[in-house]
């Protein structure tokens, strides 16, 4: 167990983080840094053209970086470094990179949420005969075009909402083309740190009526991007459609999510069907690796904790180090089911 902190210790722990300058700017907020340096935690940016050798030491890496060269220098940390837990695993974060895996974790959730009808289109080739790609993946007008990669480009956030059949959409595959689900304009987006959820609410699409999908004199197909970003103005609160769902249900289809993905930070965006004839249904559209967290309400003391919990069981870097020792001769145990490293994500034996 790790003693006690007070806020007057200088920091004990020292988190690396190798983020994008802009995720940096975000989330790195100096009530974060303040909080966090509070409790015994120091946040230290890792110089990713730098070899990670050459920097900290570390007791925690968190990370959110797309090029190889920085997935082969954490393999060489991890390596040298068993017991520092490096969250999270890249090979868990792949699979929320590319639209055509990303939402496969949600069909073994035992909660009732599922996934818009969907179709990954890998190329024009394979698309050139829409009218039977459609048919064979059972899909109906409104469809939503999303890029296939997602890769941290503004690129990869264009989307087109498809009221009818359009002879260019296809040339733009890599893509995937998923049911458009009416929900009212209103999304949740839950955020995920460890095992916190916050659902929060924002504004999205509103809906197709019917007779818009058959206006031949409006354009088939319509472009967007970054719709759902900002938060909600919160003057609508009462508004029956707009109520959040259970917090009890968000959270058992976050926690599913999490142990599903193997992942302990990341957002997902959830809408509500609400029909007379099927009641109220969720659909899971969308998961982000380490989202926007500065958005999410009370963000400082949520990073802050679970740093705290990923690091209980370890002992700060520099007080291991005895006479003459490296940095990188001591392999330190975790607690069980409190840390995970890397190696035990990536062989899918951890789950968290
Ligand atoms: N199947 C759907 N039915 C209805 N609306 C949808 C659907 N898919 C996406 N949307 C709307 O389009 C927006 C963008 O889609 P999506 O979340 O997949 O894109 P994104 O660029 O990855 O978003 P983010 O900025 O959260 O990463 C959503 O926030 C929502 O408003
Ligand atoms: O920067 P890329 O890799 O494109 O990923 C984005 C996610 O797709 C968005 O979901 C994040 O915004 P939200 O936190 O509002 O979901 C957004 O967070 P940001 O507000 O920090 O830019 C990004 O994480
Ligand atoms: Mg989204
Ligand atoms: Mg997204």
């Amino acid at each position: 167990m790790a003693p006690e902190l007070s806020p007057s210790s200088s920091p004990r722990y020292t988190v690396g983080y190798a983020l994008l300058p802009e995720k940096v700017s975000s989330v790195v907020q100096p009530s974060l840094v303040a909080l966090a340096a509070d409790r015994g935690v120091r946040l230290v940016a890792v110089d990713v053209s730098r070899p990670l050798a050459d920097q900290g030491p570390f007791d925690l890496l968190v990370h959110k970086m797309y090029d190889r060269g920085w997935r082969a220098q954490l393999e060489e940390f991890a390596a040298r470094h068993p017991g520092v837990p490096v969250v999270d695993s890249p090979a868990a974060i792949d699979r929320l990179l590319d639209r055509a895996t990303m939402l496969d974790v949600v069909s073994g959730l035992r909660v009732p949420v599922s996934v818009p009808p969907q179709v990954v289109v890998s190329d024009a080739a394979a698309a050139a005969d829409p009218d039977e790609l459609l048919a064979r993946a059972a899909l109906r007008f409104p469809l939503i075009a999303k890029p296939l990669a997602v890769d941290g480009s503004a690129e990869s956030h264009d989307m087109r909402l498809v009221y009818r059949r359009d002879g260019g959409l296809l040339l733009r595959a890599p893509l995937v083309l998923q049911e458009f689900v009416n929900h009212g304009g209103v999304l949740f987006k839950v955020y995920v740190v460890g095992d916190r959820a916050t659902c929060v609410r924002r504004s999205s699409l509103p809906d197709v009526p019917a007779h818009r999908l058959h206006d031949l004199d409006s354009e088939p197909s319509v472009p967007f991007a970054n719709i759902s970003n900002q938060p909600l103005p919160p003057d609508d609160d009462a508004a029956d459609d707009m109520a959040m769902p259970a917090a009890g249900f968000v959270d058992e289809v976050a926690r599913g999510l999490r142990r599903g993905l193997g992942l302990h930070l990341f957002n997902f965006d959830m809408i509500r069907e609400r029909s007379e004839e099927h009641g109220d249904r969720y659909f899971i559209i969308d998961i982000n690796y380490f989202p926007g967290y500065a958005k999410m309400p009370g963000y400082e003391a949520a990073l802050t904790d679970f740093f705290l919990e990923m690091l209980r069981g370890t002992r700060p870097v520099h007080e291991q180090l005895g006479p003459g020792s490296g940095l990188d001769m001591e392999a330190r145990k975790l607690e069980p089911g409190l840390g995970i490293g890397l190696r035990e994500l990536e062989s899918g034996r951890a789950q968290a």
